[in-house]
């Protein structure tokens, strides 16, 4: 029972070895095409690219075309202040956000178009700035953790967290900054699948606090809101709101916030509200009907930060390490239990456990004789733990962990986001 080839299982050894000798540098042509030759050795790429050298080279040439309109309606993100400031409605003005529209309609912005699947071309040249990969479109709360993860940097648009992986695996973008969970959503099960599926390494965390506001054309009343759409995970971060707001309006799921506020913007829905930023309603010219929205006033996503390298695990700040695992055959319900305790008996705390179905063997039936036959569902495990790789204990720790399981990956170890809780907006902030 493998679930990933050989070369994304965790040999403990290597890993260490890796982690130890990666030196990551900054992005430049030089790097790209020796990391290129390197990587055309092992890799295989997703849509049935090849792997060797030739093959590697012109997937590297995939995005092109999008590229140049990305970097046009792509923004340069700003430092952390600004970004949760502009995120949570206190827009100080000096902030400039805003993108470079691909056309003008009206006076207001045109549609700024993602990165999408069919747009993979060659990839640009870039100089020096770091191009930070996200799902949605600007003013996306996605767009403002690539902020807080990499302030200077480009944010780069894309239209499906899928793209956002690829975008990095492709040399388009050098990171990319996807959400895992909210405090009152829970978790965003399609990245911990995308986490298994693609070879990227966990860098980092940033943690965002989300203030919601309800938006629509200016002059449009809340009584005369017959739909309100967003993403998912806003709607509901914001459910009990909306029930109180919006009683009679119909819900509908958009792909991210912010791309909500443009849909209604571009299409001038009068009876359309969305759930979304406030830097939303300010790029796509909406009036904030209501503000912190959210259903608990400490309302916050973590996202996690990706790249093409792992970064040198270190103890001389909290790190945290990201594992997923798959339990032997016929071990049964003892596995989660010895790994748990490979943990607790080194004094290392859990912060997170997620399970998702094994997706290379959902089901396991046990013919049980004259009883009948049992069907057992198969998961995969993802276990966050505080302690970095660069530590004994944690090493000892996954030595034994990967005497139970079938296989074991470590998706990263990286900082923990120590951002001070009280820097997230209040009550009546
Ligand atoms: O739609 C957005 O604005 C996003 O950035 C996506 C997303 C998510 O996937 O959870 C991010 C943060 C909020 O929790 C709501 C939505």
């Amino acid at each position: 029972m493998q679930t990933v080839s050989p070369a994304f299982s965790c040999d403990l050894k290597s890993l260490i070895q890796t982690n130890l000798t990666a030196r990551y540098s900054h992005v430049n042509r030089k790097r790209v095409s020796v990391l290129c030759s390197y990587r055309s050795e092992s890799f295989s790429f997703p849509n049935g690219i090849g792997s060797s050298r030739a093959d590697w080279q012109s997937s590297c040439a995939i995005l092109a075309s999008k590229v140049a309109s990305a970097e046009n309606s792509s923004s340069i993100t700003r430092g952390l202040a600004d970004q949760v400031a502009a995120v949570n409605g206190h827009s100080n003005g000096s902030v400039n956000l805003s993108l470079v529209p691909s056309e003008t309609k009206n006076g207001k912005p045109g549609l700024v178009q993602p990165l999408t699947n069919t747009d993979l071309s060659p990839a640009p040249s870039h100089g020096s700035t770091l191009r930070v990969a996200y799902q949605g479109v600007p003013g996306a709360y996605s767009e403002a953790a690539a902020g807080k993860a990499y302030p200077n940097s480009e944010a780069i648009p894309c239209d499906q967290f899928d793209v956002a992986f690829q975008a990095v695996e492709l040399w388009i973008a050098d990171r990319a900054v996807l959400p895992v969970e909210n405090s009152l959503g829970g978790s965003i099960h399609r990245n911990y699948d995308l986490l298994l599926r693609h070879r990227l390494h966990i860098v980092g965390e940033v943690q965002i606090p989300v203030h919601h506001c309800l938006l629509a054309l200016p002059g449009v009343r809340a009584d005369c809101i017959t739909r309100v759409i967003s993403h998912p995970q806003a709607l509901a971060q914001t459910e009990g709101s909306l029930n109180k707001l919006t009683p009679r309006a119909a819900i509908e799921a958009f792909h991210d916030t912010a791309a909500a506020a443009e849909y209604i913007a571009t299409n001038n829905l009068r009876d359309t509200a969305a759930v979304a930023s406030a830097r939303a309603a300010e790029l796509y010219g909406l009036q904030i009907l209501a503000d912190g929205i959210q259903d608990d006033a400490g309302n916050v996503t973590r996202f996690l930060m990706l790249a093409r390298e792992p970064i040198i695990p270190r103890t001389d700040r909290p790190f945290k390490t990201s594992i997923v695992f798959a339990a032997q055959e016929h071990q049964g319900t003892s596995v989660l239990f010895k790994v748990l305790s490979a943990f607790a008996f080194r004094n290392i705390s859990l912060t997170k456990i997620e399970s998702r179905p094994h997706h290379n063997c959902p089901l396991r039936v046990v013919d049980d004789g004259s009883v009948g036959t049992k069907k057992h569902f198969e998961y995969t495990f993802y276990v966050d733990f505080e302690a970095s790789m660069a530590e004994a204990r944690a090493q000892n720790a996954l030595a034994e962990v990967q005497e139970y399981t079938s296989f074991l990956r470590v998706l990263g170890s990286y900082p923990m986001d120590m951002t001070p809780w009280s820097t997230l907006p209040s009550e009546d902030a």
